[in-house]
């Protein structure tokens, strides 16, 4: 058995926490339409995620345009009726994954400190978390535009580490994508890959994780305090 003996716990949003892609799908639906093209499957739109809502909405147009060149200003007009459309329709169909409340509770309970990192505009995650409850559990929240650069680049672990003055090797990233992997990686930084996420339709096994869980709660099983 596996066991990581760490302070901060840094958790990824999307895929990890909340099975967000069914708004996400419904927004880019309605950003299509808008912009006069057909819509896509939820099953399709699930592969776009990861990356934050600029390179969801340019996957969306390269698949509605056969990958053939997308103007800039289509671009930038699409992302402006997505990002709209989105404040309206965050937590429709979003839902935790099963176990999620209780295991963040109670490994807050036990005294980990916990953070979360998300490619997600900052402007969204606080009433995401507030509609899901889990708005008091995290000490540190960034997303995709809060720094210079996003997952995968290491800065927002780093940073979230300085932040609450931990280092390193005190934390772990838990994440369902490459992206959350290959960041942990690049900040020399343990991670959990957990396999029910979006991941490209990847197994998040093939990024090398240093743990693969396939629920959420069986995290509580192979993390100890410092
Ligand atoms: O919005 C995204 O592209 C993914 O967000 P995540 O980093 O929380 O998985
Ligand atoms: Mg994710």
């Amino acid at each position: 058995m596996t066991f990581f003996a760490k302070e901060l716990i840094i958790f990824d949003l999307d895929g990890t926490l909340i099975d967000s892609a069914p708004d996400l799908a419904l927004t880019i639906n309605l950003m299509l339409a808008d912009l006069q093209l057909e819509p896509v499957d939820e099953s399709l739109i699930r592969t776009w995620v990861g990356n934050g809502a600029q390179v969801l909405v340019e996957r969306a147009l390269a698949h509605a345009y056969l990958s053939k060149p997308v103007e800039l200003s289509l671009i930038d007009d699409a992302l402006a009726i997505f990002l709209n459309h989105y404040q309206h329709n965050l937590v429709v169909k979003s839902r935790l994954y099963p176990d999620v409340y209780r295991t963040l509770t109670t490994l807050k309970q036990q005294g980990f400190t916990l953070a979360l990192i998300t490619n997600k505009p900052e402007r969204f995650i606080a009433p995401i978390l507030a509609a899901i409850e889990l708005n008091s559990l995290f000490s540190n929240v960034l997303g995709g535009d809060s720094l210079a650069r996003k997952k995968p680049d290491p800065l927002p672990l780093i940073t979230a580490c300085q932040q609450l003055d931990f280092s390193v090797e005190q934390a772990v990233m838990v994440g369902d994508s490459k992206n959350d992997i290959l960041a942990a990686k690049a900040a020399k930084m343990q991670s959990v890959g957990l396999t029910y996420g979006y991941n490209y339709g990847e197994p998040i096994a093939n990024s090398k994780p240093d743990l693969v869980l396939d629920h959420f709660a069986k995290l509580i099983d192979h993390l100890v305090r410092v």
